[in-house]
């Protein structure tokens, strides 16, 4: 059956570490850190002789301890040989989400959702997934429609430029000007269905000034926020996908101005010589609510 497009409460998604899930000493460190969310990989930062170790040491870790953040296990394909025990090991761990690499039709969903629909995994449980092969890109609507189907697990996708570029060819350039109609394409299918969707991973991580920049290129897009590779990446992605004041400003004055008994009826009236629609007011709702989660995230860290 299809579900309705739900718009869940504010979920701040502005900064997504990924962490080895074989490296202790980064596993130890999530919890002083402010990201929203941390993907522990069992994928591609994980060799293949390490996978078994890398899987119990995270099982371990996360039962003895939970960061205060969104926690997200990114298994290996369900087709390599490892993506079995990856599930078995991320359905004892209890993340928040798992997050499927390589997602390139509705079927792959499918199949994990089935999976754990068979194993008893708890309704709360989110499956998130990497577009990253051509495939996915030019399925991602089918892909982002399984948010409504197939037990509604699916709320994210995060993008994956690394992957992308290996397979199409196209090089990393400042500005990313030729895989900017992809990453578009990825923003329309997931909002058509009602999906998060995170920015691509910045590899140099030194170059403060151009990660800065693309930040501001994935925000301006669209984006909820960037997957990051190193603690130095935090800061600076959740101002540049938190709010504005000026924006918190503004929003407040709509949802005073449309509160006004005189304006209880209207559908449209006139804010500082500008046209306002009850859309606006849902629009500056969603963001006063984002802004005050962010607060209250704040006084946490
Ligand atoms: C990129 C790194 C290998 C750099 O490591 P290193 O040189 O050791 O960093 P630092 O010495 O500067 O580290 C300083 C301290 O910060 C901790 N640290 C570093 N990275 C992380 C992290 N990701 N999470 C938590 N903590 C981290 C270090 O442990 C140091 O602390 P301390 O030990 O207490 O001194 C490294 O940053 C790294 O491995 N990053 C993650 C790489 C990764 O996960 N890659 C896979 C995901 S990206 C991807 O898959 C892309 C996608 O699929 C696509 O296709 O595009
Ligand atoms: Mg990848």
């Amino acid at each position: 059956m299809t579900k309705p497009i739900e718009h869940h409460p504010v979920r701040l998604r502005r900064s997504v570490l990924c962490v080895p899930a074989d490296n202790v000493r980064a596993l130890a460190k999530v919890s002083q850190l402010a990201a929203d969310a941390a993907i522990f990989d069992l994928e591609d930062a994980v060799a293949p002789e390490r996978k078994a170790e890398a899987r119990d040491g995270l099982v371990r870790h996360l039962t003895e301890s939970r960061p205060d953040c969104e926690i997200v296990i990114r298994i290996n394909a369900l087709g390599s040989g490892f993506g079995q025990q990856d599930l078995a090991a991320a359905l004892q761990a209890k993340p928040d989400a798992i997050l499927l690499p390589k997602v390139e039709s509705p079927a792959d969903i499918q199949i994990a959702a089935d999976w754990l629909a068979d194993n008893d995994a708890p309704e709360s449980l989110r499956l998130w997934a990497m577009i990253e092969t051509p495939r996915g890109v030019v399925n991602a609507p089918a892909i982002a429609e399984t948010g409504r189907t197939f037990g509604g697990r699916l709320d994210c996708f995060v993008v994956g430029l690394n992957d992308l570029r290996k397979e199409t060819g196209v090089p990393d350039r400042p500005g990313r000007p030729y895989l900017i109609p992809w990453l578009m394409q990825i923003l329309l299918a997931a909002r058509g269905s009602g999906l998060d969707v995170i920015d691509a991973v910045f590899n140099d991580f030194r170059d403060t000034d151009g990660f800065d920049e693309e930040c501001r290129q994935g925000r301006d897009m669209g984006y909820d926020g960037k997957m990051l590779i190193h603690p130095l990446q935090i800061g600076p992605a959740n101002e540049r996908f938190g709010v504005e004041q000026a924006a918190v400003d503004e929003a407040r004055a709509i949802i005073a101005v449309f509160a006004l008994p005189e304006n209880a009826d209207k559908g449209v009236i006139s804010l500082h010589g500008r046209m306002i629609e009850r859309l606006h007011l849902d629009q500056a709702l969603k963001l006063a609510a984002k802004a005050d989660t962010i607060e209250k995230r704040k006084a946490r860290f």
